[in-house]
């Protein structure tokens, strides 16, 4: 059945929604709100319905041409049709919307909480880190590329503008290099990572591969000529079971990339956690820093701490500084980078919703949690330790405005939001949040 909707607004995800002639909320990819567009009604879930785009009739004034097509196509960069104003909008919304239908804010209240949405200043490469899929296609040669948004195909690499134009070709290099390595041979390769960083210029390539023989030498030797790699590593972990690493080798170099963020360095392992837009990063640093206020001397946790983008400059400003991290080589990172940067942070290794109960009262708090966001008891166990602030970084606005929502139950109040944009071209944002102690 095709339709002519006039698309009103994004999601959160790839499609714009808007309404079909029955009143019912049908969402579309690749149109904008403001298109008019002939759309062809594929699936109806009955209290919506998703639609495919036929031809945009009549073109919304925040429509632009997409820049990059293999970003589009891979799912990489599902908004690029959207002027990045209108991005900004798009993201801001959202964040309010879920504060009102999920956090159960007064509209008014969360129009007044939410600031605008805190622009990147590089629109496209701003990505410090190219993560890609390798496997052996059915003709038998080495590829490496994107996965289709949602499907198992393999999409051949070709450049990605996302990334920092200095490693926009180097994925091609890597295939060609990697295709002479092994040859026919399976050596288990199924994922590949780049990292690099503008403010050390160091460039790490990581092969992750089933344990087993590698031909250790010969490929340092052919990636490291192929990219200029300051480090090259192996990770070994089964597939699927990324989080189970069995082991990481240093195949030539550091071991290890280091990025600046601010006025700190920062040595990540491939396996750990580092924000892929580094600029971007240090946005969210203060304005943790400014929503807290003065942290000198106070005692402040910093939960879901990875390699301690927060902890280390808290530390650095005065504040005594204890820090939860599950992932074994972040809070290995952590360590050294406090070292590094010449700071005293108390590294717990383990289950942040575990190690809050022995913290004792805590002036102050940041979490910053993975998508899921944070347990169900882990507000109330929060509020048990009374810390005057919390702040609270989150990827994930749906899970965040939950979380805000129990913690309203437990004494605190949101103070403000600013939603910054790590991720242009895509749907994602991440926010910051203030919330005080009421009680
Ligand atoms: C979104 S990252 C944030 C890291 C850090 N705050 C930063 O900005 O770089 C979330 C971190 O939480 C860690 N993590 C995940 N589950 C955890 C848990 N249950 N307890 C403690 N840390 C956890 C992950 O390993 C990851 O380093």
């Amino acid at each position: 059945m095709q339709q002519t909707v006039t698309f009103e607004r994004m999601s959160y995800g790839i499609d714009a929604v808007g309404r079909l002639d029955d009143g019912k909320a049908v969402f579309c990819p690749l149109v904008a709100p403001g298109d008019t567009a002939v759309v062809e009604v594929v699936e109806d879930k009955g209290s919506f319905a998703r639609a495919k785009l036929v031809q945009v009739v009549e073109p919304s004034s925040c429509r632009v041409e997409p820049a990059s097509p293999y970003d589009q196509i891979s799912g990489a960069a599902p908004w690029q049709h959207l002027s990045y104003k209108a991005q900004l909008k798009a993201k801001r919304d959202n964040v309010v919307s879920q504060l009102v239908r999920t956090a159960r804010i007064d509209a008014e209240r969360a129009e007044q909480l939410v600031e605008p949405t805190m622009r990147s200043k590089r629109e496209w490469a701003y990505r410090n880190k190219i993560e890609m899929s390798a496997r052996i296609d059915e003709r038998g040669a080495f590829n490496l590329g994107y996965m289709r948004e949602g499907t198992d195909e393999l999409l051949p690499v070709e450049q990605t503008m996302l990334a920092h134009t200095k490693i926009q070709k180097v994925p091609k290099a890597l295939r060609g290099a990697m295709r002479f390595v092994l040859g026919n041979q399976d050596l288990g390769i199924y994922r590949v990572g780049v990292r690099h960083s503008m403010a050390t210029g160091e460039l790490e390539v990581a092969a992750w591969t089933r344990p087993g023989p590698f031909p250790r030498a010969l490929f340092a030797k052919t990636v490291g000529d192929a990219c200029k790699a300051t480090s090259i590593v192996r990770v070994m972990a089964d597939e699927g079971a990324a989080r189970r690493i069995k082991g990481v080798e240093t195949l030539s170099g550091r071991g290890f990339w280091r990025e600046r963020v601010g006025d700190f360095y920062f040595s990540t392992q491939a396996p750990s956690f580092f924000q892929v837009n580094t600029a971007q990063a240090g946005r969210l640093v203060e304005q943790v820093m400014e929503g807290l206020g003065g942290v000198e001397g106070k005692y402040i946790a910093d939960l879901y701490a990875g390699g301690g983008t927060f902890s280390i400059p808290l530390a650095a400003a005065g504040a005594d500084v204890v820090a939860v991290e599950s992932a074994g080589s972040s809070v290995r990172d952590l360590r050294f980078n406090a070292d590094l940067n010449g700071v005293e942070v108390d590294v717990l290794g383990g289950d942040a919703a575990r190690e809050l109960a022995g913290l004792g009262d805590l002036d102050a708090l940041v979490v910053d949690p993975p998508r899921s966001g944070l347990a169900a008891s882990v507000p109330s166990d929060i509020a048990a330790a009374r810390p005057q602030k919390v702040a609270y970084v989150s990827c994930d606005p749906a899970t965040w405005a939950r979380d805000i929502a129990r913690f309203s139950q437990v004494g605190y109040r949101l103070e403000r939001v600013q939603p910054v944009d790590m991720f242009p071209q895509t749907f994602h944002v991440e926010v910051v949040s203030i919330l005080a102690r009421t009680s």
